[in-house]
Parts: structure tokens; sequence; C-alpha cells
């Protein structure tokens, strides 16, 4: 709990002053008004002449009141809006560094970025402001009030006691349900995400009932936890708005009784016309910054319980280190010397003592059965699989933590990755800034031409996240396009040519033929006629 509101804090820092100065002026405002108002009473007998300052001090009052609201609204917003841009900056690269296959899924981290960051606005634009303000601004009122009448103030500051015992507990126990609430929401909407991006496999199994089932139970709990906030939220509101009408009654008979000597016991005391309705129009404004804190309460513990999720997100990830970029646009010579990679939580090394020399502009081809480690020493040139013993050189330079071939290399993986967009905008992704002859270059070069015959609006027409629409084979091709737009120097193939038939195969290894020259490349494949087009074959074994 401390932590998370220690990365709460962290999260809106300096996200407080303006909103806190914006509001007190408020109370400041409200006292005006409350002058302009009892002395715009008492100067009734005087006519408009004697009314007329009083009457515009009220005026003034009214109108500073709704300036300092607005500006406190507008400025907590603008904080809040940096403070978010911030944040999801910091959950968007924590979430890309989360490893892949790891406890939390897409939709929790979708949800995260987009639901659980927006939570934290109330808590900026609204709470933080209104937790300042119901600290000062009281204290303020009841100074104007104890200047005009002490006993006035006595009385307000005795109601307070029962007002912040109910506050406090209402509190306590708005807080237990609203943390049940909020989290089982976003469950919810990782639970739904998740779902409708396994829609297909969902439709295939026919588990469409099931799914359905279970999405409804988890919306029926949800349900279940907001009524019950809402039950609490509504008896402690009807507690607040309780004590702050009796405290309000209090001071009104106090003063009234007074103005008219008929008190029944001594006070020390005799109040005016004035001071009686100064003292009687200022009461609702003692209560007013803390009934406004009560009703951003709520926004306080959506914070709290999303600051929970959101460091949890961040947490367990290895830091962002600065990544010295290789740039050199000659093909590498490679090593790997005594290369070992183990994976948390795997039984073993998936690779052990691996030794391989790559001459610059060599292809090697790495050959094995499944589980051998082919793609994991791909994926250790990329940064993705950890390096636990040994080390690997790039042309001069030992690839060490920070240092990124990114820059040189062109990958492409065992699932060619298709994002929503045309399929321009897929192959254009390994060089946003692509002419159109090296669009068209890469798009023949990697034989996609019939695959745009076909289709009416060539390379305009547009995919789904999923792909949809496009064989096996046109996937790969669109994914070796995109790897030889980027005219890479080192090119790193895992398994291009797996599930296509014969004529398929061909065709792309011919593709890649053509590609290979000037460049060094490492293929891994259990294909024999790709392998067999490479300078080297080595060949892999499973790890004992
Ligand atoms: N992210 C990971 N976490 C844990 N273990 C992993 C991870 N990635 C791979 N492995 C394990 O490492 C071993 C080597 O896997 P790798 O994918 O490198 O083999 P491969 O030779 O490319 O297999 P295939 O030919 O089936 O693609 C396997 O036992 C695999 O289960």
């Amino acid at each position: 709990m401390a932590a998370d509101r220690h990365f709460l804090k962290q999260s809106t820092i300096g996200a407080s002053s303006a909103p806190l100065s914006f509001l007190l002026f408020d109370s400041i405002a409200a006292i005006l008004f409350a002058a302009g108002l009892a002395g715009g009473v008492v100067a009734v007998p005087e006519g408009l002449a004697g009314m007329a300052p009083w009457v515009l001090l009220a005026l003034l009052g009214s109108l500073l009141r709704s300036v300092a609201v607005t500006l406190a609204a507008r400025s907590g917003a603008a904080r809040a809006g940096i403070a978010k841009t911030k944040l999801r900056g910091r959950i968007v690269a924590a979430a890309f560094r989360h490893p892949p296959g790891g406890s939390s899924t897409v939709g929790v981290l979708m949800n995260a970025v987009v639901d659980e960051v927006e939570a934290i606005d109330g808590y900026i634009a609204r709470f933080l402001p209104a937790r300042y303000a119901a600290a000062l601004g009281p204290l303020l009122i009841l100074a104007a009030t104890a200047c005009a009448s002490p006993i006035a103030a006595a009385i307000l500051v005795l109601t307070l006691v029962p007002f912040i015992v109910a506050m406090a507990l209402a509190g306590g126990a708005a807080a237990d349900e609203s943390r049940r609430q909020f989290e089982a929401l976003p469950r919810l909407s990782g639970l739904f995400a998740d779902r409708i991006r396994a829609l297909p496999l969902l439709l295939a199994f026919r588990a469409e009932a099931s799914e359905t089932a279970r999405i409804g139970r988890a919306a029926d709990e949800v349900a279940t936890r907001t009524l019950k906030v809402l039950r609490v939220a509504f008896l402690s509101s009807g507690a607040l708005e309780f004590f702050a009408a009796l405290s309000v009654a209090l001071v009104a008979v106090y003063a009234g009784f007074n103005l008219l000597g008929l008190l029944p016991f001594p006070v020390p005391e005799k109040l005016d016309l004035f001071r009686a309705f100064f003292v009687l129009a200022l009461a609702p404004e003692f209560y007013a910054p803390m009934r406004r804190l009560a009703a951003a309460y709520h926004d306080r513990q959506a914070a709290d319980t999303a600051a929970g999720r959101l460091r949890a997100v961040e947490e367990h990830v290895p830091l962002p280190v600065a990544q010295k970029p290789l740039v050199d646009s000659a093909a590498p010579a490679i090593s790997f010397r005594s290369v070992s990679i183990g994976y948390a939580g795997g039984a073993g090394p998936a690779v052990s003592d691996f030794w391989l020399e790559i001459a610059a502009g060599e292809t090697v081809a790495l050959v094995g059965p499944s589980g051998s480690g082919k793609s994991s020493l791909l994926h250790l040139l990329l940064g993705l699989a950890p390096l636990t013993a040994g080390s690997i050189a790039v042309g001069d330079t030992r690839l060490e933590h920070g240092v990124s071939i990114a820059a040189i290399a062109a990958w492409v993986g065992q699932s060619p990755l298709i994002l929503p967009g045309t399929i321009r905008d897929n192959i254009a992704m390994s060089k946003p800034d692509a002419s159109r002859e090296e669009i068209a270059a890469a798009v023949r070069a990697a034989g996609l031409g019939p695959l745009l015959l076909r289709r009416r609006c060539g390379l305009d027409g547009r995919l789904d996240e999923r792909g949809g629409g496009l064989s096996g084979g046109e996937r790969r091709r669109i994914a070796l396009a995109r790897a030889l737009l980027k005219q890479a120097p080192l090119l790193l193939l895992d398994e291009p040519t797996a599930h296509l038939d014969s004529a398929a195969e061909a065709e792309l290894i011919a593709s890649i033929g053509r590609a290979l020259p000037g460049r060094t490349a490492i293929i891994a494949t259990h294909s024999e006629a790709l392998a067999s087009i490479a300078d080297r074959i080595v060949r892999l074994g499973v790890p004992a």
C-alpha cells in the first residue's frame, strides 16, 4: 500500500499546487459574498443607493467564485493530462519490455495503458486540489466567522467532530468496497479484450457459449460490487449532508435567538443584524471544501487501486538500458564463443557451449530438430533471449548488455507480424520513409507481384490484425519484403518457408537467394532445400 502511494506520488509530482490556490480563492470569495449579502440586508432601509456597494461586493464575490472553480477545473485537467501522458509513456515502455509468454496478457496490459492510467485523472484534477482546499479553506471560513461571532465559530467546530468521525467511517467502508470494484473492472476488460483477440479460435472450437457465460459472470461481479460501492456512497453522503445541515441549522438558531435576545442562557456576545447574517451566510461554506473532498474521495480510491496494478506492470521487467546502436553498412562477421542461453523457468539451457564463426558476407543455415535452439540463437542476436555464458561479437563489437544490432539487422520471425493497415504500411514498417520505388523493389525481390495483381487495391489493400485474407506464404513474403526493404547488411530468417508447399517454397527460396549477395545471413530452417542455398550448414542437436 505504501509502495502504491509512493508510485502515485511519483506519478503526480508537481500536479497539485496551482489548483490548490485557485480553490482557496473560492473560500476567500465566499467570505466576500457573505459580507456583501449581510451588508446589503442591513442597508435595505437606506434604499438602493445604500445597498449598491454591498450588492456589488456580493456580485464580485460570486464572480470570483465561478472564476476560481473554473480555473481550478481547467488547470487540474491540464495537469492531469500532462501526468497521464508521462505515466502512459512509462507504462507503454514497460509493457513492451514484458517478456512474451509472461503472466500479463495483452488484455491486461492494454487495460493498464488505457483505463488504469486514466484512473489517476480524477485524483490529480479533483482529489488533490480538493484535499488541500479542505485543509485550509475551512480554517479561513472559521477565522472570518470567529471575527464576527466566536460562539458561532465554536458551534461550527463542535459539529465538525461528528462530521469527521462520519467521514472516516464512511471512507474506510467505501475504500474496501471500491478496491474490490476496481479490481473486478480491469479483470472484466482484460478478459473481454483477450477473448475478442481469440475470437476465430473460440468460433472454431464452438466455445462461444462458455466464454460468453464467463464474461457474463465477470460482468455480474462488477455490477454487484458497483452496487455495494453505491450503497456505501449513498449512506456516507447522507451522513455528511446531515451534519452539514445540522451545523447550519444550529448557527441559524443561535444567530436568530441572539439577535432577538431570546437565548435561554447568557452569552458573552450580542450580535447585530450584519454579524448575524454574515455568520449565517458563511456556515454552509465551512463544510463546502470538505463536501468537495468527500465527492472526490472515489477518485483517490480509483487511483490507489490503479497505482497498485500499474506498479505491477512496471515491476519485474528489466530496466530500460540506453542502447548503443551498431551502425555499419558493411556485412559483418559474427562469432559465437561458448554461448549458452538459459530461459528463466526453463528446465535446462536451451543452447549450451555453442561455437560458430561466420565470415562477413557468408550465409549460414542452422538446421536441427525442434527445440534445438535455432530461434533462440537468432533471438539472442536481437536481444530477445538471455545470454547466460560465453560471448558474441558482431564485426569488432562484442554484443554486451546495451548494444543493439537493430540498426544493421533485418529479421523475419517465425510468425510474421501483420498490423492492421495496408500492405504498403506493413512492408514500410521497417523503413517508414521508404520511397515508392524502394517499396516496389522490395515487393519484386520478395516475389509479392502475383499477390498484388490478384488484389484490386494492390499495395493499398487493407489487412486486419490477423492478416486475414492472406495465405501463410503471402504473409511470409510480406515479412520478407519488409526485411529486404531495410537493406540491412545482416539478414536473420527464422523458418521463412515453414508450412509452404514445394512450389511456393521453391519460389520463396529463389527470392531469398536473390537477396543474399552482399549480406551476412543466418537462416534457421527445417528445410533441406532452403539450407542448400547457404554457404554452410550448421547442425544443432537438442541439449541433453
Ligand atoms: N521464452 C522462452 N521461455 C522459456 N523457454 C523457451 C523460450 N523460448 C524458447 N524456449 C525453449 O528453448 C528451447 C529452444 O527453443 P527454440 O525455439 O530456440 O528451438 P527451435 O530449434 O527454434 O525450435 P523450432 O524448430 O520448433 O522452432 C525449447 O526447449 C523451448 O521450449
